[in-house]
Parts: structure tokens; C-alpha cells; sequence
């Protein structure tokens, strides 16, 4: 099948970022205009834009909209380099357990000292800064695209004698998750693609309802077969019905392979073990954080329990409950069938030795 016209979470031009704001959708289609880091930070925070890669990009492209329009402000490099390393620091702290902005900020900082030394033009020390954090847009595409060949590849492969598989997913991790294609749901979309999709199931993903509001979105929009089920309902599912494999992102990968993504993955995980279904995570190298040992080292992020106890302003639960809402669980190596990522599928036991040995042998900035 062919996808037409993709979803945009991130419309970008030099001097212009615009999200689509994840809050309004599937009612509205509205575009907040991001012209500071600050403004990133607030639509982080509040998950106008969520999804671990798409935060990374548009907190990178924040500070570059507003290096630009405050670029007569610098007279020095070392005032530029104060500033957009406070940005940067300072938006890794809108949500703690992705580690894609971490990521990011170190990635531009690492480049940005030694171009000190090489450009002592402020102008084109601004343009060359500039040029630099705006491929951040077109590596996460890239990195997608290649995410979902390896990956529809890997679950083909395991699966003889079937040209139409069934997979379930959880949370959203399309192009609303991303620049564009999506990594969990850019391998769902490339089996589409290459027509060896029978259907994809997915959770409604509750308490904040990514499922329901956005992969539907994304899915109907995309014209891909798809059932929705209620979290709840995953293990009947399996019991009963065949699946190929369970695929899900990621917003931390440790060095051992435990992942941190969605409150409700790790369940999924365990069903799968038990129902000796395939269990993928799909996540770019920018996920991976080789700076943490396990998953116990990853700091979960607590929500509102607004966001559990209401659903567009009306009250679904009690007046007065009190909630426990963490936003993600861990799924430990062992649940993990392979680690999807734009260098190709590794078990969790092999990640950070193949990550280590990619880093020495890519020189490029942006692994
Ligand atoms: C490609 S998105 C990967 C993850 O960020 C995704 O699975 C997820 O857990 C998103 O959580 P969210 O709280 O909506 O930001």
C-alpha cells in the first residue's frame, strides 16, 4: 500500500517552529508557534508535543529559532556558547525519563567547544551552530526509515511461511512520536507498506490515552488496518487471537537493554513472554543511554493525577481519589526479544558492545 501526505508534528524553517499541538488532537488540528526555549519547554511539560525523539528535536529546534532572531544580541563566542548550553540544560529538565534531549544537548555541546577554536566569526559561528542543530530533523526521518526496513525485516524473518502478520503496539511512536515515520509504529507502517501487514492491534494506552487519541488518529489517517483494544484486554487478546510480535519504543534503553517506555509495556512484556510471542523494542541510538548501567537508575516520571482521574476536564473517577500515576515501567532485557534500532536489530545481552564499536568506527557528530 502507499502512505500519502505523512503527519507533521514539527514544521520547521529557519527562524520558524511550529508543533501540532498533541493536546487538541483527534478534535483539532492547531500549530503552537515555539519561539524560545522556554516556550519548548512549557509544550514538553504539558505533552503538547511528547514522544521521546520528537522532544529532543523540538527542544533543539527551539533554541535555534531563538539564537536566530537574538543573534545581534552576541558580541562574543563564549556568550553564544553560555547561552545555548543554559537552553539546552535547562530543557532536558521538562520531563526526566527520555533521554533523547540529554542526548541531544551533549551531542551539540561536544560539537560546539571545538568549534571555538576553528571559528572566531560571530556571524558564522551562528550559521554553522544553526546548520548544525537543524539536521537533527532529517537524521530522526532518516533514523525511522531505517528502523522500520530492519525491523519489518527481523519480524519476517521469524515468522516462515507468513506473508501477513499481525502485531500489536502500545503508545504512540508514529510520526506524531517523531519527525516523521515513526519508529514502533514506523515498522508497522513499513509492513504495510511492503503489503505483509494483516492488521495491527494497539492499546488505547491509558491513563493519557495515546492510544485512542493518537495512534487511531495516525492509523486512520494512514488508511493502515488496525483494531483498538482496551489495555485491560491484551491478554485475551493473545490467548485467542495469532500475533506475530509485540512492538513498542522506547524513551531509555540502558546498557544492559532494559527499557523504559510507556506505563503499561512491561505487562505487555510479561503476556508476550508467557504467550512465547516476539517481543521488538524500536528505538534510534539516541535512546540508548550507555551512561546507565539497568533500568533501576532511570528516574520515572510522576504525572498529575489530573491526567488519570479526568478526560477532557470531566471527572471519571471519584472527587477526592488519590492516584499513584507514573508515566513509565521498565521492561527488563530478559522480556526482550531485540532492540530495534538504525544500525540494525541486537539483543539486549550484545547493545552496548555493538553501540561502542559503532561509535569508534562512525566519526560523524550525529551518530
Ligand atoms: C517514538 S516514541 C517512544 C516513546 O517516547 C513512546 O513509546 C512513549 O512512551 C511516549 O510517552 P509520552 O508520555 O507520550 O511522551
Amino acid at each position: 500500500m502507499e502512505i500519502d501526505q505523512p503527519l507533521k508534528a514539527i514544521q520547521y524553517q529557519r527562524g520558524s517552529l511550529l508543533i501540532l499541538d498533541q493536546l487538541k488532537l483527534p478534535d483539532e488540528t492547531v500549530y503552537i508557534s515555539i519561539n524560545t526555549g522556554a516556550d519548548a519547554w512549557k509544550a514538553i511539560h504539558t505533552m503538547s508535543i511528547r514522544g521521546a525523539p520528537a522532544i529532543a528535536v523540538c527542544g533543539v529546534l527551539s533554541v535555534a529559532v531563538e539564537l536566530y532572531h537574538s543573534r545581534s544580541k552576541f558580541d562574543s563566542i563564549s556568550s553564544i556558547l553560555q547561552f545555548v548550553t543554559d537552553q539546552l540544560n535547562y530543557l532536558i529538565t521538562a520531563r526526566p525519563t527520555a533521554v533523547n534531549m540529554t542526548d541531544a544537548a551533549k551531542t551539540i555541546i561536544d560539537y560546539l567547544i571545538p568549534l571555538n577554536n576553528k571559528q572566531q566569526n560571530v556571524t558564522l559561528y551562528i550559521n554553522e551552530l544553526l546548520d548544525f542543530m537543524e539536521q537533527f530533523l532529517q537524521r530522526d526521518l532518516d533514523n525511522n526509515q531505517s528502523i522500520g526496513k530492519y525491523g519489518a525485516e527481523a519480524i519476517r524473518q521469524n515468522v516462515k511461511d507468513k506473508k501477513k502478520l499481525t502485531v500489536l503496539t502500545h503508545c504512540n511512536t508514529g510520526s506524531l512520536a517523531t519527525v516523521g515515520f515513526g519508529t514502533a509504529l514506523g515498522v508497522i507502517r513499513q509492513l504495510a507498506v511492503d503489503n505483509n501487514l494483516q492488521l495491527t492491534y494497539f492499546t488505547e494506552t491509558r491513563p493519557y490515552n495515546q492510544g485512542s487519541r493518537l495512534t487511531a488518529y495516525e492509523l486512520v489517517h494512514d488508511r493502515i488496518p488496525h483494531t483498538m483494544i482496551c489495555d485491560s484486554m491484551a491478554g485475551l487478546l493473545m490467548r485467542t487471537q495469532t500475533l506475530h510480535a509485540v512492538i513498542v519504543g522506547a524513551d531509555r534503553v540502558t546498557a544492559n537493554g532494559d527499557t523504559a517506555n510507556k506505563i503499561g509495556t512491561y505487562q505487555l512484556a510479561i503476556l508476550a513472554k508467557y504467550h512465547e510471542i516476539p517481543f521488538y523494542v524500536a528505538a534510534p541510538t539516541t535512546s540508548i543511554d550507555l551512561t546507565k548501567r539497568t533500568g533501576n537508575e532511570i528516574i520515572i516520571e510522576q504525572r498529575p493525577s489530573s491526567e488519570m482521574t479526568t478526560i477532557k476536564g470531566i471527572n471519571i473517577a471519584a472527587e477526592g481519589v488519590q492516584v499513584w500515576n507514573p508515566a513509565f515501567d521498565i521492561t527488563p532485557n530478559q522480556l526482550i526479544t531485540g532492540i530495534i534500532t538504525e544500525h540494525g536489530v541486537f539483543k539486549p545481552e550484545e547493545l552496548e558492545e555493538k553501540l561502542i564499536s559503532l561509535q569508534r568506527t562512525i566519526k560523524s557528530p550525529l551518530l
